[in-house]
């Protein structure tokens, strides 16, 4: 029997990275609708969906200042699988956008982590910002959705603020929409979800290593 190893067509096109620089550079955000093949997101849900259970409950602030705390987020995570062929094409992606952004923008981006994040019914992600200027190197998150059939009564908006807390956006988390905005420009929060609500929430970071200081890798 002879099968044919699953491979995915790179979707993000030079013209869709040249709107992404344009408006990043002009806004800090951009949604983008439909932004890769459904037929990889369907198979991130079902690897999300499959893995669920193994998922960890997700912790705020990083390295030693890492800790869990379930006033400010309820959902669950797990870190991508570059080894898996449908979570590598994924990556694959984002690789594109880091490498398209650096070229047109001169972002210095160096590296991309990411997790699949489960929202059970009732989860919520309090309002926050996924860095503070000048005290992380991550540079530019992106929020990619999985979930079919989201209904507004489902809940788990992405509320954006601007700086001066006013909400700028309220975004359905529906499959194949990505978002991406300045880490530290935005403030964020899900609102509470009455669905299974399957994502993946990712960060572009530069490199802050110095002679006396190595970044960690994660
Ligand atoms: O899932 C979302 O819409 C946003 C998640 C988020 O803000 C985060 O993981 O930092
Ligand atoms: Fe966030």
């Amino acid at each position: 029997m002879c099968t044919t190893p699953l491979q995915y067509r790179p979707t993000l096109t030079e013209e869709t990275l040249d709107l992404v620089a344009k408006e990043l550079s002009q806004h800090g955000f951009i949604v983008l609708k439909s932004a890769l093949s459904a037929e990889l997101v369907r198979h991130l849900l079902t690897i999300a969906a499959a893995h669920v259970t193994q998922f960890q409950p997700a912790g705020i602030g990083r390295e030693k200042k890492h800790h869990l705390n379930n006033t400010i987020r309820t959902d669950k995570i797990r870190w991508m699988d570059p080894s898996n062929i449908t979570e590598s094409a994924y990556l694959g992606e984002m690789e594109t956008l880091r490498k398209a952004m650096n070229k047109r923008l001169f972002m210095g981006l160096f590296d991309y982590e990411a997790n699949f994040a489960h929202y059970p019914p009732g989860a919520f992600y309090k309002k926050h910002l996924d860095a503070f200027k000048g005290q992380t190197n991550r540079v530019l998150t992106t929020v990619f959705y999985l979930n079919e059939n989201w209904d507004e009564t489902d809940g788990g908006d992405l509320v954006v603020y601007n700086l001066d807390n006013q909400i700028i956006r309220h975004i359905k988390p529906d499959a194949g929409t990505l978002v991406i905005f300045l880490s530290d420009e935005f403030p964020h929060e899900v609102s509470k979800v009455f669905k299974d609500r399957y994502s993946i929430a990712g960060w572009f970071r530069i490199n802050n290593s110095s002679a006396y200081r190595v970044d960690p890798a994660s």
